[in-house]
């Protein structure tokens, strides 16, 4: 059991749909807290950091188009076990797999092409939290 702090994006179809206000209620429900909050949009270069590890995947290209549609909510939030917890709030990442009452199975969808629009990011680990939020909070840094 331990205090964490994680970096939250709820992405361009999360936005677009209408769900932060979901994403942050349910946060809040699990007594968690929200420690900064923003508007923004990815780029190249954070997009090219924060998804470091799937660069050579052949759905790349998919993720930055995905990731270029809109506007992104980052957030960092802070609570016990808060990393592993909310990744089960959010679900399996394929939207089709993950479970009725998650973040990704309630609202996230695959499309028949393929393409994952899965709502929301959440770091999976202590190290990468500090990574990702370097990356989408420069300015806290
Ligand atoms: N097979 C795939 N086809 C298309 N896009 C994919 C595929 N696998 C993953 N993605 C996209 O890449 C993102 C990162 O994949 P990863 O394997 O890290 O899953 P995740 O940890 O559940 O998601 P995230 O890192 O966004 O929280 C996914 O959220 C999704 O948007």
């Amino acid at each position: 059991m331990s205090e964490e702090r994680i970096l939250i994006l709820v992405k361009p179809d999360g936005v677009m749909l209408g769900h932060i206000g979901e994403v942050i209620t349910r946060l809040e429900r699990k007594g968690y807290s929200i420690d900064a909050l923003k508007v923004t949009t990815a780029d190249a270069d954070k997009l090219r950091r924060h998804y470091a590890d799937l660069l050579e995947k052949p759905f790349f290209p998919e993720i930055e188009a995905y990731m270029y549609e809109g506007p992104i909510v980052a957030m960092i939030a802070t609570g016990t076990n808060i990393i592993s917890v909310f990744r089960r709030m959010a679900g399996a990442t394929n939207p089709s797999e993950a479970d009725f009452g998650t973040l990704r199975g309630d609202f996230g969808r695959e499309w028949p092409d393929g393409l994952i629009r899965n709502v929301v990011h959440s770091s999976d680990s202590v190290d990468n939290a500090e990574k990702e939020i370097k990356i989408w909070f420069p300015e806290l840094s």
